[in-house]
C-alpha cells in the first residue's frame, strides 16, 4: 500500500516550528462545551477511547452516539454491546455521519485509512473531523476533504482513567491540536476545546500543541518507558526471583503490584519523592544502579526516538500491518507465553512500604526509564512539558494496568500501536540486560538489603540527591503537578 510520511514532505524550518508547538493552556481560555452545544457528535468505534470518551462527553451535557461497521452491528459485537449497553444510540455509517457536525475516529491506528476512506464521503459539508492520535495524519499522509476541519484532542491516558478521572470530577491531561492543512472555517479550536472540556481534560491541564508534537512523544514514552520498560523490567525481576529461590507465589505477587505501587510515589512527587522512600542506603543502591541502567540503555531510548523522527518506526510498523500483524502476534504470543504471565500470585501480604525496600531494583528501573525518556524526547526537540507527561506523569496509570491482570491486561487495554511499540522495545532491552542482571541479587530485589544499618557517606548522598533533584523532569514536574493540584481543587470544589 502506498503511503506518504507528511513530517517528512517538510522543510525542516516547517518540522522544527510544528514539533515545538507547546503551550499549557489556562483554564480562562476555557469556555465549557459551548461550541458543541446542541451539536451531534458521532463516534466511530466504541472500544478503549471511544466509550469512556464517550460517557464522559454524554454527561457533559453533549448529543453522543456512535457508529459501526455493519459486521459490529449484525454480529453484535464487544463493541455494539458496549454502546447500546451503556443507552447509546448506534447506527451504520449512512445512518448517522450525515448528520454529523463533530465525527470522532477513535477507531485503531492501523484501520484509520480504511475507515476515513468510507467515513469522510458521507460527512456533511463544513463538518469536524476529530482523532485522539496524530499517525493517520503524520506518518500515513492522509489528506482530508478541504471542507471539513480536522482536530486532535488525545488524552494522555488509558481510555479507563479518562472515565475515572471524570468521575473524580477531574481529568486527564490532554494535548489539542488543529491541523493546519484543515481549518477551513477557522473554528478548529474553539471545538477542540469544547471536545476536550466535555472529556474532562481541561481540568487536569491541556497542552496546545501540533499532531506532529502528538505522534513523535506518543510514540517515544509508550515503546520505552511506559509500556516497554515496564514489561521488560516486570519479566527480568520476576526470572531473578524465581532463579534465586524465592517463593513463586510471592514473586508473582510482588512484581504485578511493584510498578504501580512505588508509582504512586513518582505520582505525589516525582523521581524525588520515589527515591526519598527509601532508606538512605537503599537510595544509594537505587540510584547506583538506575545510572547503570542509563548507560546501558541510552543508545536504545535513542535509537527508538530517532526511528520515530525519521519514519523508520512507522513504516516498519506498517510493513507489519501489511504482513497480516505477523510480528504484534508473534510477540502477543511470546509475552503471553513468559513465566511470570503464567505465574499465578499467592496468598500473601505484602506491604506497601516492602514494595519499595525489597524492589530496589524497580525503583531503579523507574528512574533510569523515566530520566532517560525525557532526555531523549527533549533531545530531540519535543518540549519539556509533553515529554513530562509521556514519560513521569502516565507511568503510573500505566502501571495500575499491571497491577489489574499483569502485562495481558496492560497491552490489551494501550492501542495496537502501543503494544507493537512495546514489544519492539522490551524484546530487544531483554537481551541487552542479560549481564546487567547477572549481577543482581535479592538484595535489591525480593529480599532489601541485608544490612540493617543506616549509615551513608555524607558527600555521596548529598551528590545523588542533588542529581535526582535538579533533573529536568524534576523541575518542569513541579510546575505541572503544580498546576494539577490546583485545578482538582477547583474542579472538586474544594
Ligand atoms: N487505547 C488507549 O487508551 C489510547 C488510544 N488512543 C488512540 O485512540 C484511537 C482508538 O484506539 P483504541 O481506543 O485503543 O481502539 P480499540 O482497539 O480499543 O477500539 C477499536 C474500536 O474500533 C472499531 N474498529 C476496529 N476496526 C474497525 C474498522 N476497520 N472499521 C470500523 N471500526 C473498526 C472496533 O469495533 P469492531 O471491531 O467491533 O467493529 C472497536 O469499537 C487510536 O487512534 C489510538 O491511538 C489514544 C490514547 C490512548
Ligand atoms: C501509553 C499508550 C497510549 O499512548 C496511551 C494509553 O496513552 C496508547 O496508545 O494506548
Ligand atoms: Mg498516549
Ligand atoms: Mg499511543
Amino acid at each position: 500500500m502506498s503511503r506518504k510520511n507528511y513530517f517528512n514532505t517538510l522543510t525542516l524550518a516547517q518540522k522544527l516550528e510544528q514539533l515545538g508547538r507547546c503551550r499549557f493552556m489556562n483554564s480562562s481560555e476555557f469556555n465549557g462545551v459551548e461550541a458543541l452545544k446542541g451539536k451531534k457528535v458521532v463516534i466511530v468505534g466504541c472500544g478503549a477511547q471511544g466509550l469512556n470518551q464517550g460517557l464522559n462527553m454524554r454527561d457533559s451535557g453533549l448529543d453522543v452516539s456512535y457508529t459501526l461497521r455493519g459486521a459490529a452491528i449484525e454480529e453484535k459485537r464487544q463493541s455494539w454491546k458496549n454502546a447500546t449497553e451503556n443507552g447509546f444510540a448506534v447506527g451504520t455509517y449512512e445512518e448517522m455521519l450525515p448528520s454529523a457536525d463533530l465525527v470522532l475516529n477513535l477507531t485503531p491506528d492501523k484501520q484509520h485509512t480504511a475507515v476515513i476512506n468510507a467515513v469522510q464521503p458521507l460527512m456533511k459539508k463544513g463538518a469536524t473531523l476529530a482523532y485522539s492520535h496524530g499517525f493517520n495524519i503524520v506518518e500515513e499522509g492522509m489528506e482530508i476533504r478541504k471542507d471539513l476541519t480536522v482536530i486532535m484532542v488525545a488524552p494522555k491516558s488509558p481510555g479507563t482513567e479518562v472515565r475515572e478521572e471524570y468521575k473524580r470530577g477531574f481529568g486527564v491531561p490532554t494535548l489539542l491540536a488543529v491541523h493546519t492543512e484543515n481549518d477551513p472555517e477557522g473554528k478548529g479550536w474553539d471545538i477542540a476545546k469544547a471536545y476536550a472540556c466535555a472529556t474532562g481534560g481541561d481540568r487536569a491541564g491541556c497542552l496546545e500543541s501540533s499532531f506532529i508534537a502528538e505522534v513523535k512523544s506518543d510514540l517515544m514514552g509508550e515503546q520505552t518507558i511506559l509500556c516497554g520498560l515496564l514489561q521488560a523490567g516486570s519479566l527480568l525481576a520476576y526470572d531473578k526471583m524465581i532463579e534465586e529461590g524465592i517463593e513463586a507465589g510471592w514473586a508473582s505477587k510482588f512484581v504485578q503490584h511493584s510498578f504501580d505501587t512505588i508509582c504512586e510515589a513518582l505520582k505525589h512527587g516525582g523521581i524525588t519523592n520515589m527515591m526519598d522512600r527509601l532508606s538512605n542506603p537503599a537510595k544509594l543502591k537505587a540510584f547506583e544502579l538506575s545510572e547503570e541502567l542509563k548507560d546501558i540503555m541510552r543508545d536504545l531510548f535513542d535509537k527508538h526516538q530517532e526511528d520515530i523522527m525519521s519514519g523508520a518506526f512507522s513504516s516498519g510498523m506498517m510493513a507489519d500491518w501489511d504482513n497480516d500483524d505477523k510480528d504484534l502476534l508473534t510477540w502477543r504470543e511470546a509475552t503471553n507465553e513468559t513465566a511470570f504471565e503464567k505465574s499465578t500470585a499467592g496468598d500473601v501480604e505484602i506491604s506497601e512500604q516492602e514494595y519499595f525496600d525489597k524492589g530496589i531494583l524497580m525503583v531503579a528501573f523507574v528512574r533510569a526509564g523515566v530520566e532517560l525518556a525525557f532526555e531523549s524526547m527533549t533531545n530531540a526537540g519535543i518540549k519539556e512539558e509533553s515529554a513530562y507527561y509521556e514519560s513521569l506523569h502516565e507511568t503510573p496509570l500505566i502501571a495500575n494496568t499491571i497491577g489489574r491482570k499483569k502485562l495481558y491486561e496492560m497491552n490489551k487495554v494501550i492501542s495496537d500501536t502501543a503494544e507493537y511499540g512495546c514489544y519492539l522495545f522490551s524484546y530487544a532491552a531483554v537481551p541487552l540486560l542479560a549481564d546487567f542482571m547477572k549481577g543482581i541479587k535479592t538484595d535489591v530485589i525480593g529480599k532489601g538489603l541485608e544490612c540493617s544499618c543506616t549509615a551513608v557517606d555524607n558527600q555521596e548522598l548529598v551528590a545523588a540527591n542533588a542529581k535526582i533533584r535538579s533533573h529536568g523532569v524534576e523541575k518542569i514536574g513541579t510546575v505541572l503537578r503544580g498546576h494539577m493540584g490546583a485545578m482538582a481543587k477547583i474542579a472538586v470544589g474544594g
